[in-house]
């Protein structure tokens, strides 16, 4: 049937899409990401700094998805708590699939894999990072799919799972129009998105596995990568 995106869904994304292109890491950050020297405890420092910012700036997105400051309050904490690694793992992927001209993905990637992470969990992180790349998302299909994953309902300590279910439907409805439009070649586009969110839910168990072999080596977070990730 013909797929029509309404006035209000075209203002859903419209304001998602600002929100997600509002919020970017400091320069000063990425910055040192290309100066720094190459160690592993230097990469591993780096990294923490952009994952530390990486938050902030998901806290700040997060405000401005339409209907998320209505939920519960408790709730707002338990879906970015539950979503935050899956938010990065995906923001983290659509910055390494974009060849940026200053080198700085190739950077990103020599960071991440030489900073003390082991091997079992480096594959299916790269595997991620591919299979995102290959789906050539448009701006508009980043932001939702990140939006979708924050509405996940299923988090732990979710109390108005209905509440969620409902706001991740709204956001689910206006992707599923915009791969049917944005990709009329390809009838299993948003399919094929969706399936990225399980192999999200795959990569968040490995990084509790990252975390702990981190932490047996000492290796330390800052407070605000505690608290949201639960670390001692
Ligand atoms: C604590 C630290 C060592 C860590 O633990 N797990 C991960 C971790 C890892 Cl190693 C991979 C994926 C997710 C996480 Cl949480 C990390 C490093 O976290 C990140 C977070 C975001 C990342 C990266 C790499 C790229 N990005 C996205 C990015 C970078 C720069 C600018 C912008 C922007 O929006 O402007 C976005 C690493």
């Amino acid at each position: 049937e013909k797929v029509e995106i309404t006035k209000e869904q075209r203002a859903l994304i419209k304001a998602i899409l600002d929100a997600y292109n509002r919020h970017q890491i400091p320069q000063d950050v990425t910055k040192k990401l290309l100066q720094e020297q190459y160690s592993a405890e230097e990469n591993f420092l780096l990294l923490t700094e952009v994952a530390t910012s990486q938050v902030q700036v998901l806290v700040e997105f997060t405000k401005n998805i339409p209907g998320f400051l209505s939920l519960d309050r408790e709730d707002q904490i338990a879906l970015l708590k539950g979503s935050a690694v899956e938010a990065m793992f995906l923001r983290s992927a659509q910055v390494l699939s974009k060849k940026m001209p200053s080198g700085y993905t190739e950077v990103l990637e020599e960071r991440i894999r030489k900073s003390g992470m082991s091997e079992e969990f480096m594959t299916p992180m790269f595997n991620f990072y591919k299979s995102i790349e290959e789906l050539h998302m448009t701006q508009e299909e980043q932001a939702l799919l990140t939006t979708i994953t924050i509405l996940t309902p299923d988090r732990p300590y979710v109390k108005s799972h209905e509440a969620v279910e409902r706001l991740q439907e709204t956001m689910l409805d206006v992707l599923r129009k915009l791969c049917v439009l944005q990709h009329p070649q390809e009838p299993q586009y948003f399919a094929r998105l969706l399936g990225r969110l399980t192999e999200l839910r795959t990569l968040h168990h490995y990084h509790v596995e990252m975390l702990t072999s981190w932490k047996t080596n000492d290796h330390k977070f800052t407070p605000l990568l505690c608290e949201i990730w639960d670390v001692q």
